[in-house]
């Protein structure tokens, strides 16, 4: 396996670190970043030692957008026959273990879209978001127009895609966008750390928890309470939930054996 060129990829602990690494284009997302992401995730969801993964940028930008060099001579024949985006951009979707976005900088268009398509995002006090395509002539085309939507209502939501403004943090945390901002020099830190909670319990669980919350973007109320209801019962055929209940009942730390 060749080393990759566009991203940087570690482990902390039980924690995959994924650092987007295209500085000169602002973590511009070219086709061949999106095939090293995309594997890098593979490979840590496939990972027995991790339970968590931590996707981040530079302090200057998470990802500026989709290549807009890499773009601009497609045409619309071009990105049909590819099936542009559709085609392999969506690897962070088929990813069963919590990613976590750690935003600093620029999160825009492709970006903003990539960082909603994890489980949660942490920003920096310096993060900016926002869909600018209608700036280019296009708009969002990777999720943007619908997962922002969800994300902050219909207002706000429109409002940024028919303008192409951004909103910084801490607009962000009060949309909902972000779970929390935390200062720039601590994201990293801060993103590994609640990382390394999650991987600390019970895995099965942790997926289970993952699927029922995203259910709720995918579902009527009716039908992700029901799918809520399955996979709380089925929690009871893990021992790991015997055990965390033991643990409380003693007054001792649970030892969770699928983790
Ligand atoms: C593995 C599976 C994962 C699946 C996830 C899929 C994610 C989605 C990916 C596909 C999305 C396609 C659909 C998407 O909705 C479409 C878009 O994203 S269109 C692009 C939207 N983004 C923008 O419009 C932002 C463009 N950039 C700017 O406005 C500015 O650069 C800035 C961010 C405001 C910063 O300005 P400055 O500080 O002045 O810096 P520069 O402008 O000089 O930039 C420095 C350098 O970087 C190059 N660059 C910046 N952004 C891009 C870009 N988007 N594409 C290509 N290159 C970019 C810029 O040209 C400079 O380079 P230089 O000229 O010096 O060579």
């Amino acid at each position: 396996m060749p080393m990759p060129e566009h991203i940087l990829v570690e482990t902390r602990g039980a924690v995959g670190l994924v650092r987007l690494n295209r500085p000169q284009a602002l973590n511009a997302l070219c086709d061949a970043l999106m095939l090293e992401l995309g594997a890098a995730l593979r490979a840590f969801d496939a990972d027995e030692a991790i339970g968590a993964i931590v996707l981040t940028g530079s302090e200057k930008a998470f990802a500026a957008g989709a290549d807009i060099k890499e773009m601009k001579d497609r045409g619309f024949a071009d990105v049909v026959a590819d099936d542009f985006i559709g085609n392999r951009w969506e690897t962070v979707l088929e990813i069963r273990k919590p990613v976590i976005a750690a935003v600093a900088g620029f999160a825009l268009g492709g970006g903003c879209e990539l960082a909603m398509m994890c489980d949660l995002i942490i920003a920096a006090d310096t993060a900016k978001f926002g869909q600018p395509e209608i700036t280019l002539g296009v708009i969002p085309g990777a999720g943007g127009t619908q997962r922002l939507t969800r994300a902050v209502g219909k207002s706000k939501a429109m409002e940024m895609i028919l303008t192409g403004r951004m909103m910084d943090a801490a607009e962000a945390e009060r949309a909902g966008l972000v779970a929390r901002v935390v200062p720039a020099a601590e994201l990293i830190d801060e993103a590994v750390k609640l990382g390394e909670r999650i991987a600390s319990f019970s895995r099965p669980v942790v997926a289970m928890a993952k699927e029922a919350v995203n259910a709720a973007f995918e579902s009527s109320l009716a039908e992700g309470v029901r799918l809520e209801r399955r996979l709380f019962q089925s929690c009871f055929a893990l021992a790991d939930r015997a055990e965390g209940m033991a643990a409380f009942a003693e007054k001792r730390k649970p030892v969770f054996v699928h983790r």
